[in-house]
């Protein structure tokens, strides 16, 4: 789409962007006294360094480059840092799109540790599957007394250990590090936010005043960013609806319709609701932006990446020739792999997901799958588990949050 489009449309949305939305003090808390917190309040012409020069990454650089913070954007390919920095165009993701002239690439090699002392805020925009090498390699930048402000967006579960990312950056960082990030999920695909199309994402953080500067920093009337408490559930949410997107995908791509559709986003609601009920998050997260929001963009659209998967599998592609031709991660497929785990290790029923992951990686023809889900006996609509949340208490633990051990629910 030409520049002048482009900026047309965002002229017609929400015009130009606001340099800095600041919500009203009274929101910060101070839950953990004990807690580090990130060094700034990142609000005006802050360091900000993305990790991950694809869809994503680009795009939220693009946001935060708008609204003239110094954007750096990581990658791992010189060709693209070097094209990018000559015609602020990326060439493999977003190729349409202008970039504002405030954000520099840099890579491929991994920042020092002084680059990392001068950035205000670290956003990693890099897949799940990726994520613990890198911040490894990172972790003796970070500094506790001196700590950027730290962004994820990433929605998915780790392959091998079934861990989501608070996990990965306990494991790797450190619990007081993991107990200080922030997490971002949500309806929001790349192309749209870049064109100022109205969006809104859940912001999450077990420090609230650092998702309080996180939702600061975003916060745009294009733009609008919700704050809440329950960071394992926000990231349940955006890993899950990444499989259901791919059965949806597969229904349509079959030949069903829109009844089947609307069977699959509310049904999948159920079981993400129950899976993360189990496994200890707050049953409510899964109603959110993060929850249904994004279920409902990520099912009904062609423009999600899971969704294609399935689509094509439901024509008859082979996993295989579809990953090949992608061009870009649905992280949904390797998800599925650490979802089926989790719902054996928690004993609940997701036949949908289990479906998913049946027809992804043992070879059942999508015909056979959804013939086997449609003669499963009546239920109940809902059956809320006990909130047991074993793999959250584990997680907490990890954290050293032992004090919310106790209480009859987990989260909040
Ligand atoms: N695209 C969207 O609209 C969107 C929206 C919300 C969240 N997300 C999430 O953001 C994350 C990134 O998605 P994306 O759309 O940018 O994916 P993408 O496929 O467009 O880009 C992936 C990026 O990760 C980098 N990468 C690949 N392998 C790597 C490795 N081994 N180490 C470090 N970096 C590596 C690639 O170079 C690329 O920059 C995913 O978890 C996705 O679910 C995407
Ligand atoms: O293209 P998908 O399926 O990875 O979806 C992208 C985002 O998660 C939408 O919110």
């Amino acid at each position: 789409m030409s520049r002048v489009l482009t900026s047309l449309l965002s002229t017609l949305s929400f015009g130009r962007p606001r340099r800095s939305f600041s919500l009203p003090k009274r929101l910060v808390p101070s839950t953990f006294p004990t807690m580090v917190r990130s060094k700034a309040q990142p609000e005006q012409n802050s360091k900000v360094l993305v990790f991950g020069a694809g869809n994503f990454g680009s795009c939220l650089a693009s946001h935060l480059g708008d609204v003239e913070h110094n954007v750096y954007m990581w990658a791992r390919e010189e060709k693209l840092v070097k094209h990018f920095n000559k015609h602020k165009r990326n060439p493999n993701y977003l190729t349409d799109h202008e970039f504002p002239s405030t954000i520099t690439a840099v890579g491929p090699d991994m920042p020092d540790k002084e680059f990392i002392d001068g950035m205000d805020v670290l956003l990693f925009a890099i897949p799940t599957q990726f994520l613990r090498k890198t911040l490894k390699f990172l972790r003796p930048s970070l500094d506790t007394d001196n700590l950027p402000l730290l962004i994820f967006v990433n929605k998915g579960i780790e392959v091998g250990t079934n861990a989501l990312t608070l996990e990965i950056i306990a494991d790797t960082c450190g619990p007081d590090i993991a107990k200080a990030a922030t997490f971002i999920s949500g309806p929001s695909f790349a192309k749209e936010i870049v064109l100022r199309q109205p969006t809104s994402v859940s912001v999450a953080s077990f420090t609230e005043e650092e998702a309080v500067k996180t939702t600061n920093l975003f916060h745009q009337p294009h733009f609008r960013c919700y704050t809440g408490g329950d960071p394992i559930g926000l990231e349940l949410s955006g890993a899950l609806k990444n499989v259901y997107a791919i059965a949806s995908g597969m229904s349509d791509g079959l030949g069903y319709q829109n009844n089947a559709r609307a069977m699959i986003i509310t049904r999948g609601l159920s079981e993400m609701t129950v899976i993360g009920t189990a496994y200890g998050a707050s049953p409510l997260t899964f109603l959110g932006l993060a929850g249904v929001g994004d279920l409902f963009l990520t099912c009904s659209s062609s423009n999600s990446r899971n969704y294609t998967v399935g689509h094509r599998l439901g024509q008859g592609e082979k996993l295989d020739d579809i990953l090949r031709t992608l061009g870009s991660v649905a992280e949904g497929v390797e998800t599925t792999k650490g979802v089926r785990k989790i719902i054996d290790e928690l004993g609940v029923k997701a036949p949908i997901a289990n479906a998913v992951y049946e027809v992804l990686f043992n070879g059942k023809d999508t015909r056979d799958a959804v013939k086997e889900l449609s003669e499963l006996p009546p239920s109940k609509e809902l059956e809320l588990p006990p909130t047991t949340g074993a793999p959250a208490r584990r997680l907490l633990m990890k954290l050293g949050q032992t004090e919310q051990l106790n209480g009859q629910t987990l989260l909040n």
